[in-house]
């Protein structure tokens, strides 16, 4: 179902997102504070933690659609929200950005020509389209109308438009919501086949702990900060649980923990 030829591999030693001390306000609230990481290119980043940890918000800001951005947040060597990297960013937000009257084939002829204009360009955005649907699993609702498709069916949609462009940084904000175990799989296998073919860095929000296991490597938030960074191993390993729910977990009692000691310490 998959038929992605191979990119360039990514330059050794460099990030594909980099964040210094950033800091995200959204109405009366400070919900990201002063973040420092690095997402490594070529590889699939999770990012993990509970609702309303800020997921959403550091997805928005790296993809440079977020207002009130603070620090340093480079992504693919530009500063976030730079022209340049509009061609260069494959986006799937949460609520699936599709036309509900268009097929899926029609939603996706529509986004090809915006990416790749002009009649000469017909025969290879037919191709593009068709793979794009293949790979999201969806070749046999083709013509079938948006409006008419479950919502994971939707979702998928929304990913294979992300797909046309050949991005080099893929943004996921939780794909696999609603999907069930076995179209989960799938998209794993798929989204690992496209970080190994085409030197893509995929970031991928989820809440379901399980997922993070299928990730190279983890951010773990929690109220708007990272509360660890590294491969699942490196978190079982640091933390000696057996999953990296357990890990997390193990985290998060320990940052409550430190919260609960700040708060008993008197101020001078
Ligand atoms: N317009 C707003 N004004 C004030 N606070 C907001 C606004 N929008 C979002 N927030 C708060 O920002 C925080 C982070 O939201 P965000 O959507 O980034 O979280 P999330 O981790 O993606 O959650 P979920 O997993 O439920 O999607 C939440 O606590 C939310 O209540």
């Amino acid at each position: 179902m998959m038929n992605y030829s191979p990119g360039p591999p990514p330059p050794p030693g460099t990030s594909a997102v980099s964040a210094a001390g950033l800091t995200v306000v959204r109405g009366p609230r400070t919900v990201l504070r002063s973040l420092d990481f690095t997402v490594p290119p070529g590889q699939i980043t999770g990012l993990l933690g509970p609702s309303g940890c800020g997921k959403s918000t550091l997805m928005r800001s790296i993809v440079g659609t977020q207002a009130k951005v603070t620090g340093t947040l480079d992504v693919l060597d530009h500063p976030a929200g730079h022209p340049a990297l509009r061609s260069r960013i494959g986006y799937v937000t949460q609520a699936p950005s599709v036309y509900d009257d268009l097929t899926v084939r029609q939603n996706l002829d529509y986004f090809a020509a915006i990416l790749d204009p002009g009649r000469a360009a017909a025969d290879r955005r037919h191709e593009n389209v068709t793979s794009a649907i293949a790979d999201v699993d969806l070749t046999t609702h083709a013509d079938a109308l948006a409006g008419n498709l479950s919502g994971g069916q939707r979702g998928r949609v929304s990913l294979a438009v992300a797909l046309l462009g050949t991005p080099e940084l893929l943004v996921l904000d939780e794909p696999t919501v609603g999907l069930d175990p076995v179209l989960r799989r799938d998209l794993w296998a798929l989204f690992h086949h496209i970080a190994a073919t085409r030197g893509a860095t995929l970031l991928i929000s989820s809440h379901v702990m399980d997922e993070a296991e299928r990730c190279h490597r983890l951010l773990l938030m929690r109220q708007g900060e990272i509360l660890a960074d590294g491969t699942p191993e490196s978190l079982r390993t640091r933390t000696g649980a057996d999953t990296v729910e357990a890990a997390f977990l193990h985290l998060v009692d320990e940052a409550n923990e430190g919260d609960a000691r700040n708060e008993k310490e008197p101020t001078r």
